[in-house]
């Protein structure tokens, strides 16, 4: 893609996390930077929550000068990869790993924010008053923010804490797949208020970093519409749309479709996490494919149920059948994702499936575990644990209370 028009400034693109899909999404966004030079500044930040590793002897990368115990980002930076969450992947030397979250947002006009869900709040509460206050952001993580207020989608609260836009991508993303650079597509979904648009003053000085501050009537997912505040994008930088967007993320491998719907993308990418544990527990039972086709024909009307009751002032439902985040996604993860994977093993082995987590996964973290006690806490409240009886099969199967062999009558209710 070429120039988007006479615009003095490029983005700067700035990913926050570099777990398995960190890292695979920094690596297609430093690559889509490097081959964008009129949209995008060249060098991609990507905030690395240091750690200590040691290269294996066997890995390409082994280097006996450098033999020992080493900072993960100093082991990224020189020799472009990230041996512990993506090994034998070839990084851009373009992607650079920062130690300081600080740092890795300080300069980002599109921040990119990809961790395990668990982690993100203090994340973004770190980094509050820290970032650029016309920064807009793409929200990569798959759960749901449940507290006592209610439910919200990631991509809310982050925008909330920081003061920013955020939309969200997600989609039928195997990571390894993805980083080794196997077909695959994905949904990206933004919608901001009209404000970017609206923002140009043709007095300014276009390189200017002065903003506008937007006034503007903001409906959440749940209909309410509040009064809010932005900084619109200065004039001189090419507005974040959709073709911004495609930009930063498609890739010849990576097929990408910008659509609107932010809730029905991230809702689903949350709630497919839940279904594949089931999908895990009946095939690790030995029941075969028809048991998992009955437990995924269940989830995903339970997810389209969910986004209907709680998010149909927003949500558009054919988000489910016609893009990647919906059902594509819930085939992938009841195939071949971690939730799926260690559900199947936690059976196969009697084990708890967080011991499977700490034993198969090297560090990373699944996601459906989490988001069924929050999924379930949520649903408590409402006092509609008994109109998801999926969802409430798979806490309770967590939490000790049910059998796997129950789910077959539980879910037939
Ligand atoms: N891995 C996949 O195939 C995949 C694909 C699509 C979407 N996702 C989603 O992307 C999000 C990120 O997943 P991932 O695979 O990159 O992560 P991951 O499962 O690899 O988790 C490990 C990451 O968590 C970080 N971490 C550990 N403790 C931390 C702390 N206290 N604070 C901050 N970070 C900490 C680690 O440094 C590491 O970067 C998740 O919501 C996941 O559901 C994952
Ligand atoms: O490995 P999982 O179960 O976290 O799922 C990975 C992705 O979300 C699949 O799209």
């Amino acid at each position: 893609m070429g120039s988007l028009g006479p615009f003095q400034r490029k983005h700067k693109l700035a990913v926050v996390g570099s777990g398995n899909w960190g890292t695979a999404i920094a690596k297609i966004v430093a690559e889509n930077a490097a081959s964008n030079p009129d949209l995008f500044e060249e060098t991609v930040e990507m905030w690395v929550y240091e750690e200590t590793v040691e290269v294996p002897k066997d890995s390409k990368n082994y280097d006996p000068s450098y033999a020992g115990p080493q900072k993960l980002t100093e082991v990224i930076n020189r020799t472009h990869e990230n041996i512990k969450y993506l090994p034998e992947v070839q990084l851009p030397v373009n992607l650079h790993a920062n130690p300081s979250l600080e740092d890795t947002v300080k300069d980002g006009t599109i921040l990119i924010f990809n961790l395990p869900h668990q982690f993100i709040i203090k994340t973004c509460e770190q980094i509050k008053g820290k970032i650029l206050p016309y920064a807009r952001g793409i929200s990569c993580i798959k759960g749901v923010d449940v507290n006592e207020s209610g439910i919200n989608l990631f991509s809310e609260t982050i925008g909330k804490t920081l003061g920013i836009y955020c939309g969200a991508l997600s989609g039928a993303n195997i990571a390894n797949e993805v980083a080794r650079e196997k077909w695959s597509e994905t949904s990206v979904a933004y919608d901001p208020p009209h404000m970017d648009s609206k923002a140009p003053t043709p007095q300014r000085s276009p390189s200017s970093s002065q903003t506008n501050l937007v006034e503007f009537q903001h409906k959440d997912v749940s209909g309410k519409i509040s009064d809010t505040k932005l900084q619109a994008l200065p004039s001189a930088y090419p507005p974040v749309d959709h073709a911004v967007l495609k930009a930063v993320f498609h890739r010849p491998y990576f097929h990408v479709r910008v659509v609107n719907d932010v809730a029905g993308v991230s809702i689903s990418g949350a709630l497919k996490n839940v279904v594949a544990l089931a999908a895990g527990w009946v095939v690790g039972m030995g029941w075969g494919d028809n048991a998992k086709a009955a437990v995924m024909r269940v989830g995903l009307m339970e997810m389209v149920k969910f986004g209907d009751q709680f998010f149909s002032a927003t949500i558009d439902q054919r988000t489910f059948t016609d893009e990647s985040a919906g059902v594509a996604d819930l085939i992938t993860s009841c195939s071949g994702g971690r939730n799926f994977r260690c559900a199947m093993h936690s059976v196969e082995r009697n084990l708890p499936i967080e011991e499977i987590e700490k034993t198969e996964l090297n560090g990373q973290k699944l996601q459906g575990t989490l988001t069924a006690y929050e999924v379930n806490s949520f649903l408590k409240n409402q006092g509609m644990e008994d109109q998801f009886p999926l969802f409430t099969a798979v806490y309770r199967i967590l939490e000790g209370t049910m059998k796997v062999e129950d789910i077959p009558n539980f879910i037939e209710r």
